[in-house]
Order: C-alpha cells, then sequence, then structure tokens
C-alpha cells in the first residue's frame, strides 16, 4: 500500500531498519517517513516492535542494519545526544521525572541538559534565564503553566504525561517520538492529550506509538501497522482501516 502523498523531504526516515536480539529480528527491515505538520501513528500487538523501532530512531538503540536520516543527514552513526541535539525529541513509556522537583525544575533541567553547557544542569534557574524561558514556554504549550511551581509528584497521572511531553518540547525539537503518550489516561486526560497533540502537529514531524486505537485514528494522518517486526500495512486511516490483512491480523471492528 502506497502511504499517503505528503509534500517535501520527509523530516526523518528510515530505510531498511533492522535490528536483531540473537535469533529475533525485533525490527525487520521497516521503512518509513515522518513529515513535517504530520503525525504519523505505529500500532501492532504487544512486541510487534514499536518500541525497538522508537529506540532506533532516537539513537537509545544501534541499528543492526539499514540507515536513519533527519532533514536528508545520515545519522545512523549518531549517538542518541547528537541526535536531540540536532531536533530529535521523545517521550518515554517510563516515568522520566524528578518527583520532588516542581514541574518549571523538570522543564528547566530538561531544556539545560539538552544546551551547549549541560555541566551547567546543577546551577540555578536565575543563573540559566534562556532555559527557564524555553522551560516556560514549553509548560505553556502542554497547559501545565497553572501547576508549574507544585512538586511533579502532586500531579495527576494525566498531567505527568503532559509533563514528559513538556520535558521534551524544552528541549525544541522538530520531531517528535511520543511512546504511548495515552497510556493509563481516563477519557477527560486522553481528550486534553489528543488537543495537545493536534496542536503540536504544526510545526513538528510526530511519530505516534499509541495501543489506543479511537485516538489514533483521531489524531493519525498516517498508520504504519506492524506485526512481528515487519510492516503490515502504511497508509492514511482509511485505507488502513480497509485494509483486508490488518482487519484480520489487528483492527477488528476499526
Ligand atoms: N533488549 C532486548 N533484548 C532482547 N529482546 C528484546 C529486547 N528489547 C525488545 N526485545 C524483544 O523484541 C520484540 C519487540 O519488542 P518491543 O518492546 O519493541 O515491542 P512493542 O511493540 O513495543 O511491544 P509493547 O506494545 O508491548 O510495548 C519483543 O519480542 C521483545 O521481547
Amino acid at each position: 500500500m502506497t502511504p499517503p502523498a505528503s509534500h517535501g523531504r520527509p523530516l526523518l526516515s528510515a530505510h531498511a531498519l533492522t535490528r536483531r536480539f540473537g535469533a529475533l529480528a525485533a525490527v525487520a527491515d521497516i521503512s518509513l517517513a515522518l513529515h513535517l505538520d504530520q503525525i504519523h501513528a505505529v500500532i501492532g500487538t504487544n512486541g510487534a516492535g514499536k518500541s525497538t523501532l522508537i529506540n532506533l530512531l532516537s539513537g537509545e538503540l544501534p541499528a543492526s542494519s539499514g540507515t536513519v536520516q533527519l532533514d536528508g543527514r545520515d545519522i545512523t552513526r549518531w549517538s542518541q545526544p547528537r541526535r536531540a541535539r540536532a531536533g530529535l525529541g521523545r517521550s518515554y513509556q517510563r516515568n522520566n521525572i524528578f518527583l520532588p522537583l516542581s514541574v518549571r525544575e523538570n522543564c528547566r533541567l530538561s531544556a539545560q541538559s539538552h544546551a551547549q553547557q549541560p555541566w551547567r544542569l546543577w546551577e540555578s534557574a536565575r543563573r540559566c534565564p534562556h532555559s527557564t524561558r524555553r522551560a516556560d514556554e514549553a509548560m505553556e504549550r502542554a497547559g501545565l503553566a497553572v501547576v508549574a511551581n507544585q512538586p511533579a509528584a502532586s500531579l495527576s497521572h494525566g498531567q505527568k504525561r503532559q509533563l514528559e511531553v513538556a520535558m521534551c518540547l524544552a528541549t525544541q525539537p522538530r520531531v517528535l517520538l511520543l511512546d504511548e503518550p495515552l497510556a493509563g489516561m481516563g477519557p477527560e486526560e486522553s481528550e486534553r492529550m489528543l488537543a495537545l497533540l493536534r496542536e503540536l502537529r504544526r510545526g513538528h514531524a510526530i511519530l505516534l506509538v499509541e495501543h489506543d486505537m479511537d485516538a489514533v485514528f483521531a489524531v493519525a494522518g498516517c498508520i504504519t501497522v506492524m506485526v512481528n517486526g515487519c510492516v503490515l500495512a502504511s497508509g492514511t486511516p482509511d485505507e488502513v482501516r480497509r485494509n483486508p490483512d490488518v482487519q484480520a491480523a489487528y483492527l477488528g471492528e476499526h
């Protein structure tokens, strides 16, 4: 199936990307393209290889073979920090938050760790006006300005996930790799996160790994379906919904 037409060169692309763990090919020969102003969702059953794919794109795992390009440059051998400095941001399934610190401090540390002088990480906020400004902007965009001075520990589950996205935004990424941002959320929190994703679409290329199918079909412009490390189908939500292989293997009612 042909991916939906998108204008211009992809911001991030993978070509024949493969990652083996011993005999298991967790990601096998995957090619995909992420475009600016688009949410590209990756769905698949447990163990399909979605998190491994994100780790390969973010640089947390080296590829066994294949290439990754950012804005036309081959970044396959770049470390994770170098990719992050070039504009690749990611959020995690696991909690990456310093619970005793305030929301603002968490965002500021994230901005500061990304700056050219990360050794200034533990300096007071007053001495890092640039990072503080970026933290405030990220909190504002993620809808967390009202809880800026609260300890992260006091946030609801949904707000913690919003904080993870805000921490990612504080690094000023162009590409957002989001690993299950809706996990464990109730309907209201999910709606808030979906509104945030829709807002972030403009100005970013977003890869969204998510189990919540209603959410995926509501926000994604392109969906790639993975099974056992391979791409089963890729296309617009309508194309994927109608694909008989996808229906048989995965989607059921959707
Ligand atoms: N470090 C590792 N060592 C060995 N096998 C691994 C490792 N990481 C992942 N795997 C295996 O690779 C396969 C893909 O795992 P991955 O976590 O990428 O799947 P997933 O689609 O993200 O699953 P889930 O939806 O449950 O998060 C699984 O069979 C998993 O057990």
